[in-house]
């Protein structure tokens, strides 16, 4: 744990036969966008919206994420829900660290890895060079990197239908670089891998591959995150699941009911 794994405020609790590797505890992001100059830069206009606690006016907030807390054990994979815009990739930004709450706390084991579609590699390199540089850049030494990259382009499937491994990236479809980028992330052990929609983003083949390897990762002690609109993804991968929405922590539990109240609210 980073900090203190047992938190104030009402996170859940934690469970003494489990180990807790996230620990979310009434947190909220707020978004802060800047609407470009209208005025009030003036030191004495920013003088009086200290003292009276005001934003700038051309300064508007987004509330996000509005409170949420739980705690994720190791072993487990959640998945997020909840309908567009309801916070879920917010709230994933904040475990990983990347977004700093406005209140509330993130504890977590290790630091977290966020697999998302814009996970960055360089457009202008081939995808076996980004495969080494994505594995040095997890920590892999060089050796473990040149045994696994061969099983990682194999993964990653983008050699399906020609040698794609040795072209720039910037030739891929959207899917192959998503599929990559999961191959990669997916060759490392996690304490805690977050993934924002990759697995939507493959042909069904590739969807049951990248859905085995997040069970083995779980049993490898892990604890997975899983933000995906596809129900059946969510159904397939994880046990437990989180619903957001308007940025609230409308219900946690297991995935069945958690999907079915879901359903029936649409
Ligand atoms: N960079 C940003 N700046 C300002 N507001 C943002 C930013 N990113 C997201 N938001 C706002 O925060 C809220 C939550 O967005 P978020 O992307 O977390 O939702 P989501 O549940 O992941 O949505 P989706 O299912 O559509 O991907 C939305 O109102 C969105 O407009």
């Amino acid at each position: 744990m980073a900090e203190q794994t047992q938190p104030a405020g009402n996170a859940a609790v934690v469970d003494s036969g489990r180990i807790p590797t996230v620990v979310v505890d009434d947190v909220h992001v707020i978004y802060r966008i800047h609407k470009g100059a209208t005025g009030g830069h003036s030191p004495v206009a920013a003088l009086k919206r200290i003292a009276s606690r005001t934003n700038a006016p051309n300064v508007r907030e987004v509330h996000a994420v509005k409170g949420v807390s739980f705690t994720a054990y190791q072993g487990e994979a959640i998945g997020l829900i909840g309908s567009n815009g309801s916070g879920k990739s917010t709230l994933l930004r904040a475990v990983a660290g990347l977004l700093p709450p406005a209140r509330g706390t993130v504890y977590t084991k290790g630091q977290p890895s966020l697999l998302g579609v814009n996970a960055a590699l360089l457009n202008d390199l081939s995808g076996e060079r980004n495969v080494v540089l994505g594995c040095l850049a997890m920590g892999m030494q060089p050796e473990e990197v040149k045994r696994l990259a061969p099983e990682i382009i194999e993964f990653s499937g983008i050699n399906e239908r020609g040698d794609f491994a040795s072209l720039p990236m910037r030739t891929y479809s959207s899917g192959m670089g998503a599929r990559l980028r999961f191959a990669i992330a997916a060759a490392k052990k996690h304490d805690v891998l977050l993934i924002d929609e990759a697995l939507a983003t493959g042909d069904h083949k590739f969807r049951a591959r990248s859905e085995q390897r997040v069970r083995e990762l779980r049993a490898s002690a892990g604890t997975v995150f899983l933000v995906s609109h596809s129900l059946t993804s969510i159904r397939d991968t994880c046990e437990r699941t989180i619903w957001l929405e308007g940025g609230v922590l409308k219900m946690d539990g297991p995935t069945a009911e958690v999907c079915a109240a879901y359903e029936s609210h649409k």
